[in-house]
């Protein structure tokens, strides 16, 4: 027995690390975007359970999802009625819960739409996983990441470290295009993106990119391809012609940034990420997307924005009134009371 026991500890010491399996809820799950990120989740090493909920299509969502062979354990869960189930235990909700745009509209013309839908979503995870992290996908996410502080704050169990509005998109994208302007591999580019997730509020600090971006592009080439990060999203949304917004690159940012929450979660130490939180970094707006350093308990650091060149500068001084707007449009939603969500339906 003595030798068993002996020799059980030497094999324990040589296993790998095995991570953190958390619970993962999926609030959308059957959309176009959610379809996608379910299936990525479902590859996560950090997932022993991948909960599926939507108001309509989850249980083939979920069938064929669990047909893939690795650990995670998919339930879906149909309709208002088993939000609770889907949300109990929940260590991480992610939202892409909601209208897309159409060719035409800006994100804030989904305000009247979604605005409801999260309302509703915060009220079930304030009852039932009110200690989890919250990544907020839905549009427009300047104003539905106040919506859902507010509804937290009200039920007395907002913890602003543990809420996120999903920003990770705009770093890809810029990522991407810089990675074609240098000729990197994609995986080698950095650059920060700042501010909120709407058109003039998405900056880029293109002056802080690694590696940097050539001597030789001038000002109205930097120029352009801040606003084709900016404009990426309607890029996308026209070239759907009606079908929709970005879901594939959008899968592939949020499973990103899950995984960045869970090793954080799961104590691997400080993992940097963007994201949209609220945040005490830029005077006058109480929602800013920074640099992060997240950690157990969330978020551990907002860290400086940094230097901003004169484009940049000038961009980040237009945008603090629209951004502004659109937390203020939240916060008053939620304050006006049901009647609001009501007639938002
Ligand atoms: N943060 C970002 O970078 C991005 C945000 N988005 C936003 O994500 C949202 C979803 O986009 P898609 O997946 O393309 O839309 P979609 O229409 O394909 O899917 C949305 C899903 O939400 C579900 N849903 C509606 N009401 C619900 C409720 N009360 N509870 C649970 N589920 C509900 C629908 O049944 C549908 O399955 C949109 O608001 C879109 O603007 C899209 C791309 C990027
Ligand atoms: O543009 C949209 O409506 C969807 C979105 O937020 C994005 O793709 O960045």
């Amino acid at each position: 027995m003595a030798a068993l026991n002996r020799i059980q500890k030497i094999a324990s010491h040589l296993d790998p690390p095995k991570p953190h399996k958390f619970k993962v809820a999926v609030l959308g799950a059957a959309g176009g975007i959610g379809q996608p990120l379910s299936m990525l989740l479902k590859m996560s090493p950090y997932i022993s359970e991948l909960s599926l909920y939507d108001v309509m299509n989850t249980p083939g969502v979920a069938a064929d999802v669990s047909h893939m062979s690795t650990a995670a354990r998919v339930k879906g869960y149909l309709g208002a009625d088993q939000l609770p189930a889907a949300l109990a235990g929940a260590n991480l909700v992610i939202i892409p819960a909601g209208v897309p745009r159409k060719p035409g509209m800006t994100r804030d013309d989904l305000f009247n739409i979604n605005a409801g839908i999260v309302r509703t979503l915060a009220e079930g995870v304030a009852a039932h996983c009110p200690t989890a992290w919250v990544a907020i996908i839905s549009n427009p996410v300047n104003s539905t990441v106040p919506i859902f502080a507010e509804v937290l704050q009200r039920a007395g169990v907002l913890d602003p470290k543990r809420l996120f509005g999903v920003t990770t998109l705009d770093v890809v994208r810029a990522e991407a295009f810089i990675s074609e302007i240098v000729g990197a591999d994609p995986r080698d580019v950095s650059v920060p993106v700042v501010g909120g997730h709407a058109g003039v509020t998405i900056l880029p600090l293109l002056s802080q990119a690694r590696p940097s971006l050539p001597a030789s592009m001038t000002a109205e080439q930097r120029k352009a391809l801040m606003t084709r990060i900016q404009d990426a999203g309607t890029e996308v949304v026209q070239a759907k012609a009606g079908a929709g917004s970005a879901t594939l690159s959008m899968a592939y940012a949020a499973a990103r940034f899950a995984d960045s929450c869970l090793r954080a979660m799961g104590g691997e130490g400080a993992v940097a990420e963007y994201a949209y939180v609220r945040s005490s970094a830029v005077e006058g707006l109480p929602y800013f997307s920074s640099p992060l350093r997240l950690g157990r308990a969330g978020v551990e650091d907002i860290l400086p924005l940094g230097p901003m060149d004169a484009m940049e500068s000038e961009n980040f001084e237009a945008m603090k009134a629209e951004l502004l707007g659109s937390i203020r449009k939240g916060e008053e939603f939620v304050a006006k009371g049901p009647a609001a969500a009501a007639a938002a339906k």
